[in-house]
This record gives structure tokens, sequence and C-alpha cells, in this order.
């Protein structure tokens, strides 16, 4: 049995004081759902204020990205075992970061690895494009991203990860992929990828979540679908009771 979860981006949203305010008004709402796991992501610059806020919750605390190798010459980046500092989760390879500063495969797989290494739970990105989507390239572009994002991880690793299915043309466009159809990429391209890889068990039980403009009034057409096991969201967790009553939703 999968345990439903459920992440909020806040991308580079929020100052300090503006993060504070917005886990006050949502904290005590997602402590009363116990049945889902539940993980904020604001920006690097608020990860210690909100650990500390979160301490002594069972709400977990991401960060958004992170570089791979563990100190060094590396300007404007962020090691492994800085985010595990504050950390238990890092989400590796969203499609802006893919999109806006050129991450591929390769270095995805290099940070996932890190990742693991330090202990903490990749969140890992996957998903299309609207060209790849109408080119009927989906399948093919999303097997590679597991392929090449998850290569070379034991099946004992590679059952701790979560991976979020984004099809790049619902991010933060309002235009929602159907349940249906994100169903159907995770049963017949992701978790049968996932099964090649590492085997059957491990397939079945890694968490998927599907993202791309899920709010509270379309998050259940996600959370009933048999091979959906919850979401990450985006423009919707910057507003407390709505990402609430997202959260809500999962646990049902
Ligand atoms: O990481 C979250 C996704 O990019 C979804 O963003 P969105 O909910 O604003 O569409």
């Amino acid at each position: 049995m999968r345990k439903p979860f459920v992440a909020g981006n806040w991308k580079m949203n929020k100052t300090v004081e503006q993060a504070r305010v917005l886990v006050s008004e949502m904290l005590p709402g997602l402590q009363a759902v116990k049945a889902v796991e539940r993980v904020l992501c604001p920006p690097f610059t608020s990860l210690m204020a909100i650990a500390a806020m979160l301490s002594g919750t069972d709400i977990g605390l991401g960060a958004q990205n992170m570089h791979w190798e563990t100190a060094g010459a590396f300007t404007g980046e962020i090691a492994p075992a800085m985010v595990k500092e504050f950390c238990q989760y890092v989400i590796l390879g969203h499609s802006e970061r893919r999109t806006y500063f050129g991450e591929t495969d390769e270095t995805v797989n290099r940070k996932v690895r890190a990742a693991l290494a330090h202990g903490l739970t990749p969140i890992v990105c996957i998903g299309e494009t609207l060209a790849e989507n109408e080119a009927g390239r989906t399948a093919e572009v999303v097997s590679r991203q597991i392929e090449q994002g998850l290569k070379d991880l034991t099946p004992e690793q590679a059952s701790g990860l979560v991976i979020a299915y984004e099809p790049v043309w619902a991010i933060g466009t309002g235009r929602a992929a159907s349940g249906e159809d994100a169903n159907r990429v995770v049963g017949d391209v992701i978790r049968p990828t996932l099964a090649k890889m590492f085997g059957n068990t491990v397939a079945e039980g890694v968490r998927v979540l599907y993202g791309g403009s899920v709010t509270a009034a379309n998050a259940a057409e996600f959370f009933t679908q048999p091979q959906i096991d919850g979401a990450l969201v985006g423009g919707a967790s910057l507003k407390a009771a709505e990402f609430v009553k997202i959260v809500e939703a999962a646990a049902k």
C-alpha cells in the first residue's frame, strides 16, 4: 500500500517573513491529515526558518534543487550536506530547471545519486513538452528520462524515490492533464519502465505523483486514479486554505 504524498513547490516565491506567515496559516490544517505524507519546498533562503517551524511535526521539508558535488568552487550552488542540514527531501530535474538552467538527464542522474548518498529522498520530476505530446512522443520521452535519470541506482535505492509526472504543458497554465490520461502514462509507461530497471516490487512500491495545475477543485480527479499517489503542487501551494484542501483530498 503506497502512502499518499503531497508536496508544495513554492518555486521562487516568498521572503522569509512571508514564508513564516504562510506556514503558520497552513500548519494546523496540514497537521490534521496524518494519512498523507506532506512536504513543503520553500526557497533555500527560508529553509532554516521553516525547519524550525516544522520541528516536532511530521511534516517534511524539501529543497527545490541542489548540486551533486560535496563542496568546492561552485559559486551560487548548494551542496547535498547543506540541504540535509534542514531537509529530508529534494526536488530534482524539475522542468523549469531543465528548460531555463540547462539540466539534462545526466545531471539529474548525478544529483539523484548524490541525494541518495546523503540520505535525502529525491522527488524526481519527469514529463513531456507540448510539442513532444502532440508528436505522440510522451512514452519515449518519459521512459528515457527515467532510464537515464535513474541510471545505476540499485533496486533498494529506487524503492525510496518519489517520482513526479509533470507534463510541461500543464505546469502553471491552468490546463491540467485529465486524470485518466495522467493515470495512463503512470500505469503504461512509468511503472513498466521502473519494472524493467528495478523489478516489479520496486515499480509497484514507488510513489508517483501528478503535477501541473493541480487545484483544490481538480485534485480528487487525480487522487482517485489507481496509479497516482499524490501531487506536486506549484501555484496552489502558495495559498494556505487551498493547499490544505488538496492535502485533505489526498487522504480520501
Ligand atoms: O512543481 C510543481 C509543478 O511545476 C506544478 O506547478 P503548478 O501547480 O503551478 O502548475
